[in-house]
């Protein structure tokens, strides 16, 4: 995470001090618990990983869009008992409507495709970078809030939208200097599940309660998973076949099981072809046991994850050709990934491949005298009129200026003293060759 994103709790408040006996109470300085603070190092690590999001979107030819992190908490129930339902941000406002910090963005997505009707021409490829909220009992110390890149395909029902999905996240790893050494996509369906739940006669309604349960395998012993399953009403037996076909790795194995006509089958195997054609073929992995934890999906599910197994999920995403007619719209096909803040940050660092981002700027322009403040004002502002970054510093000793300049990469130092100020001109330090030199002021570059 960002360097402050220690976890632990934060320090308590200093005493308020009583100054003359005046009670000064000194408030809390800390954000709420679960929320960062980004100050200039953490927010320039930040521009840099949106701006390679926005990058990678532009690339794949995607549209930003944005929503109110403020939503109808309607848009959020769902009975499936997954984690993220359970965890709403949600209250009451002032006016007694029912809203929540939104938990991810999909739903949100949703909405509008909806609410723009036929005026939105299908395919759309929409993309944000949004602030996702969740309330977890602080117990295990985790962060309530993170900035998740959605990128989502509207009205594509073949493959092609997951693999141009899969396309952009691996263009976004191999960006950041990422390998398929250090990160895999494991691939699968939910219609492999499906299937089997099929193949053992359990009721529809089931599939979405199953899917949420065993999205926790490998999370939690199998004997609980056992446990959950058996509790929703699905046979021994039928857990059994879950677990057994849940943990194939082999896309050849599945087709044995299910029959090369089964969707998910032919659904895979059309991907993994196009991800031939892509180059991307390094990257990703059939695994049987990728469900995803949201209770929407309902097609191909992906995840990237790291090979040394520190990690939690990069990313994640799938198809959900039934959330906009779960919201009253006609079926639209759709696919879409979320890729949070948080957890690629830790693997850069893991990996040494967080950036130096040091502050930058052109011009530091210092008057040697006071009198002066006016002509460095003019210069300053002229430097500024053609696009310079400049640094107008006064009050400080000499000392003081060079070791600002080197702090914050400064090119140039423009020191405006009297005895060339009366000449017209100003001294110039060009940091990087140490070269010094005197120059008409209207001849600045
Ligand atoms: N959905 C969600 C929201 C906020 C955080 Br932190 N993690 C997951």
């Amino acid at each position: 995470e960002y360097a402050d994103d220690a976890g632990g709790s934060p320090e308590p408040p200093a005493a308020p001090s009583s100054a003359a006996g005046r009670e000064s109470s000194v408030i809390d300085v800390n954000p709420p618990r679960g929320t960062r603070d980004f100050p200039p190092e953490e927010m320039r690590l930040r521009n840099w990983l949106f701006d390679n999001f926005r990058e990678v979107a532009r690339i794949l030819s995607f549209e930003e869009v944005d929503f109110p992190v403020l939503e109808s908490e309607a848009l959020f129930i769902r009975k499936a008992g997954e984690e993220i339902t359970q965890q709403l941000y949600n209250f009451e406002d002032k006016g007694g409507r029912r809203v929540v910090l939104r938990p991810e963005i999909t739903p949100s997505l949703a909405r509008l495709v909806i609410k723009q009707g036929k005026s939105a021409s299908l395919p759309l490829k929409w993309f944000t970078i949004g602030q996702c909220w969740r309330y977890e009992r602080m117990t295990r110390g985790r962060r309530r809030e993170h900035y998740q890149w959605n990128m989502d395909i509207i009205g594509v029902s073949r493959v092609r939208a997951e693999a141009e999905l899969i396309q952009a996240i691996v263009m976004l790893f191999e960006r950041l200097g990422i390998s398929s050494l250090d990160v895999g996509i494991r691939v699968s369906s939910r219609k492999v599940l499906q299937a089997v739940l099929q193949m053992y006669a359990i009721p529809d309604h089931l599939f979405t309660e199953v899917c949420v349960i065993v999205d926790k395998m490998g999370k939690i012993t199998r004997e609980e998973m056992e446990k959950e399953l058996i509790s929703t009403g699905v046979s021994s037996e039928a857990v059994k076949g879950i677990i057994e076909v849940l943990s194939l790795k082999s896309l050849s194995k599945l087709e044995e099981v299910l029959g090369s006509d089964n969707e998910a089958v032919a659904d895979l195997k059309k991907l993994f072809l196009l991800a031939e054609h892509y180059g991307y073929s390094n990257w990703i992995s059939f695994d049987a046991s990728v469900v995803r934890g949201l209770a929407y999906y309902t097609g191909i599910v992906f995840e990237a994850f790291d090979r040394e197994g520190k990690l939690r999920a990069i990313c994640g995403g799938g198809r959900y050709d039934k959330l906009l007619s779960t919201f009253g719209s006609d079926d639209i096909p759709a696919c879409g990934f979320g890729f949070g803040d948080a957890v690629i940050v830790e693997l850069l660092r893991e990996k040494g491949l967080v950036p130096d981002l040091a502050r930058q700027a052109d011009d530091i322009v210092f008057p040697l005298d006071e009198e002066l403040e006016g002509p460095a004002s003019s210069i300053a502002s002229s430097l500024r009129k053609r696009g310079r970054s400049v640094d107008l510093v006064e009050d400080k000793r000499l000392k003081w200026v060079f070791k600002h300049a080197e702090r914050i990469n400064a090119s140039r130092l423009i020191l405006v003293g009297n005895s060339e100020w009366r000449r017209g001109m100003v001294r110039v330090k060009i940091l990087s060759t140490r070269e010094e030199y005197e120059i008409k002021v209207d001849e600045l570059g």
